[in-house]
């Protein structure tokens, strides 16, 4: 059985692969795959492990049926037509759970820099402005007892609560489509209408999938009902916020501060006018990237990659109802 991989993943996984006779090929290029070079790979192979940006749609699927089983590296899958995949009957698998932590560590981290303008006092002692240390200079915005609302209260959003709690005793409010009794009982979180969340949080931190319901869901219109000293947090996906919107929401004072992990689109530009703001702080969407996670996360994308070509049912299948 023969597996192509969109970049290069964990040792560890490869050696469970190898070890269940799977032959692995691994793209090697620092650059993403073209579609028609994904295509021509496809063809030649019985699975695909896609880690990347990769867009797997339903022409995608039409050509490269034959696939037994394809098992992404991450947890989102909005790049991925999950509903032709199922017609075409191939079990697409995720990685969820062992990447909560880290990605949640990655909003904190945002949300403490952008409390703090840590980014911009970085850039300004790089530019040889240390300034002086007056009483007034340099005032960022305390989290103590703050109110953290959570947009998408899941996995990720879970960790970033009790984060959130243990260091600063955070009030948790949150939105969904369906209640979190989990989230409720162990840490209060309270569930509020989407409008409501808006108007109450101190930090509003994104933690939904992107999907046609969530898209852009972060516009001028959001950003014009929340609190004008509110800190948006985007660890999601970029494209569940308006970019442009969100500049001239800070650049208006209709919110104080925001951090990306994700942005729209990706890459961002160097040019981008939020690079430059005190009260911004971007990352290169790293959510997940710490040693032992992205091993876990290749584990896990190999061990459905094994069950997918030996018949079984994957460890984690976004399209369970494949198998019905
Ligand atoms: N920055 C990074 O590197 C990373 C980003 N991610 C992103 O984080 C996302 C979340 O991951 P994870 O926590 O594991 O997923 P979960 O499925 O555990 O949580 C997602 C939550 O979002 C809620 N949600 C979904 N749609 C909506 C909606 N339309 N309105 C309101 N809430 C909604 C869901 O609740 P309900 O169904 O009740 O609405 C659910 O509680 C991933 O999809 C991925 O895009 C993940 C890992 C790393
Ligand atoms: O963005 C990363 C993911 O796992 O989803």
């Amino acid at each position: 059985m023969k597996l192509f991989v969109t970049r290069a993943i964990a040792p560890e996984a490869l050696q469970l692969l190898q070890d269940a006779g799977i032959e692995v090929t691994q793209w090697q290029e620092q650059r993403e795959l073209e579609p028609e070079e994904l295509i021509g790979h496809c063809m030649n192979h019985h699975a695909l492990l896609v880690a990347g940006k990769s867009k797997i749609d339903r022409q995608f699927l039409s050509i490269c049926h034959h696939l037994k089983v394809i098992a992404l590296h991450s947890v989102g899958y909005d790049n991925v037509d999950v509903p032709a995949a199922t017609e075409h009957g191939i079990p697409i698998g995720n990685t969820p759970g062992v990447l909560s932590a880290a990605t949640a560590e990655t909003a904190f981290l945002l949300m403490m820099a952008v409390s703090r303008k840590a980014f911009y006092m970085h850039r300004r002692i790089l530019n040889g402005e240390w300034g002086f240390t007056a009483p007034m200079d340099n005032l960022g915005i305390s989290l103590q007892g703050k109110t953290l609302g959570i947009f998408g209260l899941g996995k990720i959003g879970m960790e970033m609560a009790r984060k959130s709690i243990a260091v600063y005793d955070m009030k948790v409010i949150y939105h969904n489509r369906h209640r979190n009794e989990e989230a409720e009982q162990t840490y209060g979180a309270e569930y509020v209408s989407f409008e409501e969340l808006l108007s109450r949080s101190d930090v509003l931190s994104v933690h939904a999938g992107l999907s046609s319901e969530t898209k852009e869901k972060f516009n001028t219109d959001a950003f014009r009902k929340m609190k004008k000293e509110a800190i948006f947090i985007n660890a999601a996906r970029g494209g569940i916020h308006n970019e442009k919107d969100l500049v001239t929401a800070l650049n208006n004072g209709l919110i104080w501060g925001a951090g990306l992990d994700v942005t729209n689109p990706e890459p961002m530009q160097p040019d981008n006018p939020l690079l430059t703001m005190p009260t911004v702080a971007v990352l290169p969407h790293i959510g997940s990237a710490t040693v032992e996670t992205r091993t876990a996360m290749a584990e896990i994308a190999a061990r459905n990659i094994i069950a997918g070509l030996r018949g079984e049912r994957l460890p984690h299948a976004v399209n369970p109802e494949v198998y019905n």
